[in-house]
């Protein structure tokens, strides 16, 4: 399969959102012999074009896919970094680990310190990480704004759908009013409309919750007036509901377009969080009313003049939550002693939001006021939900727009309170006596001068008055809340511009942007940060900014400079022990111990289920469902076990008990030598493999004829083309039940099965993104009681790590060939 020079095949070191389009690179004709050889080589096993053209010292290598648009390398773009850069960069092809002399930030991989700038370090003063952060956000920006001009505009609407962008003919299926005070108008495909039934299953997309959207007829410009822009609220498989101020009177009854807009308000805010850490560094970061922002001292620390200090005796704390585990009290403890700063390292499954749930009523107990915020609206729900229910008195409020919001938290929004507020009342009393003198206007004649002047007096009084109110209400209600919770973006509202605090808390920091990070750490004396930087970094959708530190967290960065104050959670609760262990071994030095309660547990002794089968359950975004232990929107989560080899259920294999008995826990599906070789897709950067995807398709098939319920089963695959077409696949078997998703679908979630589908299989042995170590850990840490990889060994094993994780299967687990799985095939 190698490909001769000059061939044009796919490049296989190309990851899936990787955003560049197909290119054709000109080195600069100054390279070496050895860096043409290196790109000769590199470009030869990716299976792209790659040719020397021109003559003795004008000449130069191109590589890429021929006929596409060209791109050139800076002439002065001469080292080994720029080389890897470019060739990441222009053609997604990541070469990262194959040239020695370049110390880069793997994005998305392994443990320790990444390189921050550009693998230069991280930058040695606040000056110079504004500096850079500045240029970062800059480029950010504009790789997010080409990504979605070049998947809308730029292309037909059917190829803009292709891509994920955008959705085509769609109608308003239902409008309800409600959210306080938003519409919510709920979208489903019109493929089919009128034959009765439910509505078709809506194409794969690229749609999130809480994406700003635009909905256009489906038929007009992607850049036309739109019908009515608003918040995506829900997401299901055959509908989106999206939530609007308010619904337009026409332009709802023609098929319709949904299209994503980019959020420049993200932006603003983090420029100006920037603005505000330069201040903090002369001592002139304030509020709008003058007082100092408090968290102005931590800069010391985290530019490493000053230590981290600590209570000189910890602080007395009983437990609110007796059944915390000592790792976890020892994280408290830390975090209560912390003067300035406190780091809590938590591995998968280790009952972080647990320890941090514990820390701010902790803190509350003891009079501080908290901030808590995280990167995600989900991620703040999820906190939301569980400080509620561990203290259904405390005075918690929610910032953020209801439609990013759970329902489960919609009552501890700053709406809901405001809506409640005496403030509130006086200011609707406004608003009916406002109405009623308009109508009173309406009804004046011309001779009435003296009496309309005096009527529109009141309007000015009575709408200032309204409007004071309102003010009042909401700033009535900040001020009395003694924890505030919010995304880290949020911080920024101008509604909290005036708000400082004691402490403040960000649950999953590694996850977060670090310009972000800093909007609430600057608003505290202290700050306590939650994390794991061995699971996914931040989404970054700019390559070259993600290689220059952008995908770096202030957590991760901690985590190497100020290793005193973090505390490491141990105990996971999650997985089975051979589970964990590969992923202890491999990025946690072994540290982690399996809970009792989990460390044995296996599909077979599931014990029976009551949410088996029930519709809905382990459904994505089930709010419900995530409830009582669960987590992250995710339905899953915590789902109670399944009906399992206790009491076989109906359709399930006579001898089904056997067959599960022996199980394995962990599973090595090799597909080498079966002929199922990887395809990439003809738009577009992503891999699928037909072959694997059967294979694994028949190992669920297997699962649920043994008597697991496909909602607790998982299917895990960083290809977006690969998530695609196992779709298709469910479709014609076991249903929308089963889930399948991306990593970044399954981070902070878990499933009793996962299935986790490598897909790359190739003769020059390009992995991607398969290396990268955190994107693996998660995919196999959301496992809880069993656990299959499906690859192609030879492929994979060519990368060291991956090698290592296909040793630990094969010798912990049962390997099987996929051949097995298909027989015939
Ligand atoms: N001390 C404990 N005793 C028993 N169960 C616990 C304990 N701590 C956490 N758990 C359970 O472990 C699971 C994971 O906890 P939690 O959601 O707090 O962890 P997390 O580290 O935030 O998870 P993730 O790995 O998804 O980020 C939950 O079901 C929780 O109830």
């Amino acid at each position: 399969m190698a490909p001769k020079s000059g061939q044009q095949k796919p490049a296989s070191g190309a990851g899936p959102g990787n955003g560049a389009a197909p290119a054709l690179v000109v080195f600069p004709s100054s390279l070496s012999a050895r860096q043409r050889a290196f790109i000769h080589e590199v470009a030869g096993a990716a299976g792209l074009y790659h040719a020397s053209e021109g003559e003795g010292a004008a000449r130069q290598i191109v590589v890429g896919l021929q006929g596409a648009r060209k791109v050139s390398v800076p002439a002065n773009a001469t080292s080994d970094a720029d080389i890897v850069a470019a060739l990441l960069e222009h053609l997604g092809l990541d070469a990262r680990d194959r040239l020695p002399s370049t110390s880069y930030d793997r994005k998305g991989s392994g443990a320790g310190p990444s390189g921050g700038a550009g693998g230069g370090g991280d930058p040695t003063s606040v000056e110079a990480f504004v500096e850079l952060s500045r240029k970062l956000i800059e480029m950010e920006r504009a790789a997010e704004v080409a990504q979605a001009t070049e998947e809308t505009s730029m292309c037909s609407p059917e190829t803009a759908q292709a891509r994920g962008r955008t959705l085509l003919n769609l109608r308003v299926d239902d409008m309800e009013g409600g959210l306080l005070g938003r519409t919510l108008l709920t979208l489903v495909s019109n493929k089919g409309y009128g034959a009765g039934g439910p509505a078709a299953e809506l194409p794969p997309h690229k749609f999130g919750p809480h994406d700003v959207v635009a909905l256009r007829p489906s038929r007009g410009p992607a850049d036309g007036p739109a019908v009515v822009s608003g918040v995506i609220y829900r997401i299901r498989e055959n509908s989106i509901t999206v939530a609007v101020d308010e619904a337009p009177e026409e332009g709802l009854d023609q098929p319709l377009r949904l299209e994503k807009l980019a959020n420049e308000v993200t932006y603003q805010r983090l420029r100006g969080t920037l603005d505000s850490l330069l201040k903090a560094r002369s001592g002139t970061a304030a509020t709008p009313d003058g007082r100092l922002l408090p968290g102005g001292a931590l800069l010391d620390v985290v530019w490493g003049r000053r230590e981290p200090q600590f209570a000189a005796e910890a602080p007395e704390w009983k437990p609110l939550n007796t059944g915390l585990d000592d790792s976890q009290r020892q994280a408290v403890t830390l975090a209560l002693s912390a003067k300035d700063l406190a780091l809590v390292h938590g591995p998968p499954g280790t009952g972080k939001t647990t320890a941090v749930v514990e820390i701010i009523l902790q803190e509350v107990a003891r009079g501080s006021r908290v901030l808590a915020a995280s990167a995600s609206n989900i991620a703040v729900d999820n906190l939301v939900e569980r400080l509620v229910r561990a203290n259904p008195k405390l005075k918690l409020v929610r910032m953020g727009h209801p439609a990013r919001l759970l329902p489960a938290v919609l009552d501890s929004s700053l709406e809901a309170h405001v809506l409640r507020s005496d403030n509130s009342a006086l200011a609707r009393d406004c608003r009916a006596e406002i109405k009623s003198i308009n109508a009173r206007l309406l009804k004046l004649g011309p001779r009435d001068r003296a009496e309309r002047r005096e009527l529109r007096g009141d309007l000015r009084r009575l709408g200032k008055e309204e409007r004071q109110r309102q003010e009042a209400a909401v700033a009535e209600v900040i001020k009395g809340a003694q924890v505030v919770c919010c995304t880290l973006t949020g911080v920024s509202h101008r509604q909290l511009d005036k708000e400082l605090f004691d402490v403040a808390v960000v649950d999953e920091a590694a996850q977060a942007l670090e310009a972000a990070t800093w909007g609430a750490l600057l608003r505290a004396r202290r700050a306590v940060l939650a994390g794991d930087h061995l699971q996914l970094p931040p989404t970054v959708v700019s390559d070259e900014a993600a290689r220059l530190g952008l995908a770096r967290t202030l957590f991760e960065r901690l985590q190497t400079s100020v290793p005193t104050a973090s505390a490491m959670l141990t105990v996971q609760y999650r997985m089975n022990k051979a589970i964990m262990q590969w992923s202890s071994d491999e990025l946690y030095h072994g540290k982690l111990t399996a809970h009792p309660s989990v460390a044995e547990h296996t599909l077979r002794d599931m014990p029976p289920d009551a949410a088996a089968g029930a519709p809905g359950a382990g459904c994505k975004g089930s709010a419900k469902a995530a409830g009582s232990g669960g987590k992250k929107a995710a339905g899953s989560k915590k789902a109670a076990p399944a009906k399992a080899a206790a009491a076989p259920s109906e359709g399930t294999d006579p001898g089904s008990a056997d067959a599960l008995a022996s199980l394995p826990v962990l599973m090595l599906v090799d597909t080498a030598g079966c002929g199922f070789e990887e395809q990439q897709e003809a738009e577009g950067s992503s891999y699928a493999n037909p072959g694997e995807a059967k294979a694994v398709m028949a190992h669920v098939a297997r699962l649920v004829r043994i008597g697991i319920p496909p909602q607790h089963i998982g299917i895990i695959t960083p290809y977006n083309a690969q998530v695609a077409l196992l779709k298709e696949l469910r479709a014609q078997s076991v249903g929308g039940a089963l889930e399948i998703s991306s990593v970044d679908g399954f981070q902070g979630r878990e499933k009793e099965a996962i299935l986790v589908s490598m897909v790359r299989s190739n003769d020059g042995g390009g992995v991607g993104f398969l290396s990268d170590r955190r994107r693996m850990n998660v995919a196999v840490t959301r496992a809880r009681r069993h656990c299959a990889v499906f690859c192609d060994s030879e492929t994979v094993s060519q990368d060291g790590f991956l090698k290592r994780l296909v040793e630990y299967f094969s010798t912990h687990g049962e390997y099987t060939s996929a051949a097995e799985l298909l027989p015939g095939a």
